[in-house]
């Protein structure tokens, strides 16, 4: 049956990669490949999501034999799945794949193009993008004399950092989406033991149209030496009643994905309310990523 999944691929482990990788396998209890181009990548977060599962059977009651069972489904693969820079190819049974590699749009556009060549429909092609338009991602993925089957199946499933903790997947459908894609990636979402909101394909769509702006002021009342960066998160969280003020959470986001998706806001808007903080900018120009490379707004070392 179209509607079943049966087996999934995530390209990109990274910390969203790894994360969907958890909750496809513990949750939803389907077998998925693990893709990156990087084998210390690979090997890092098979390590962490071996943590993660030995901390559900010590603190969280999960039985061992379950989280045995969650870590037999994942099968780390090097490559983008797409056979672009070598490595091994997705299988052609997959069901849904979810790409979680860096938020640049041309990155994106081509995989996804790729994956859309490789994997016949129904075969859902699902992206994590925190902000890149889903139907021009969709446009990617069209083939010619399809009458648009192939761009049908693409659609945003938008999990939240950590994965594992965050209750929620903004589904996001392009202007190409069929309702049957919809349906399955709702599913899938919800399979995964997660809660599911839609958007509409609109800049930042539910989330980041507001989270984003608001960690970008707060970059910027830093750079204007407003308060210290303790004295804006301390606001945020005694204030406002927030697990972690605004640049502890730019720093988990990681600022390289805060920038890009900001930069997303600021192109697709034309709005120079949405301008990036030049100290982002250069934050990023530095190489200091937030807490994935050990440095950002606060030292992770
Ligand atoms: N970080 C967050 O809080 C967050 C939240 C929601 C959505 N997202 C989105 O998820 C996506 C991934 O973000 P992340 O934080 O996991 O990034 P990350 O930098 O941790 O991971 C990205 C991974 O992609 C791999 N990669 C790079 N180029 C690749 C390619 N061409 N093909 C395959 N893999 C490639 C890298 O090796 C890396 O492991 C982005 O689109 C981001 O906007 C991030």
């Amino acid at each position: 049956m179209a509607g079943v999944i049966k087996r999934a691929a995530v390209v990109g482990a990274g910390q969203m990669g790894l994360g969907i990788a958890y909750v496809t396998a513990l949750h939803a209890k389907i077998p998925l490949t693990l893709h990156d181009p990087s084998p210390q990548v690979l090997s890092k977060a098979v390590t962490h999501l071996e943590s993660l599962l030995a901390r559900d059977v010590a603190k969280r009651g999960l039985p061992q034999a379950e989280a045995d069972a969650a870590r037999e489904r994942v099968t780390a693969v090097k490559g983008d799945g797409t056979g672009e820079g070598g490595g091994d190819l997705v299988a052609q049974d997959t069901d849904i794949v979810i790409e979680a590699i860096p938020e640049i749009t041309s990155l994106k556009t081509g995989l996804v193009r790729r994956l859309a060549e490789r994997l016949p429909p129904p075969a859902i092609l699902g992206t994590n993008t925190s902000s890149i338009s889903l139907t021009k991602l969709a446009g990617s993925a069209t083939l010619a004399g399809d009458g648009g089957a192939s761009a049908a199946r693409v659609v945003g499933i938008h999990f939240f950092n950590p994965v594992p903790q965050m209750k929620l997947v903004e589904l996001i459908p392009a202007l190409q989406t069929s309702d049957e894609t919809l349906a399955r990636a709702r599913a899938f979402g919800e399979a995964c033991n997660k809660t599911v909101t839609q958007s509409a394909d609109s800049p930042g769509f539910i989330a980041n149209a507001i989270l984003m702006p608001m960690l970008n002021e707060a970059v910027m009342l830093l750079e204007k030496g407003v308060a210290t960066k303790e004295d804006i998160d301390t606001t945020f969280r005694l204030g406002m009643g927030h697990p972690m003020g605004p640049l502890a959470l730019a720093d988990l986001i990681g600022l390289d994905t805060c920038l890009s998706i900001q930069k997303v806001l600021h192109n697709e808007t034309g709005d120079t309310k949405y301008r990036p903080a030049t100290l982002l900018q250069r934050m990023v120009d530095a190489g200091w990523y937030g807490k994935k490379s050990g440095k950002g707004f606060y030292d992770y070392k």
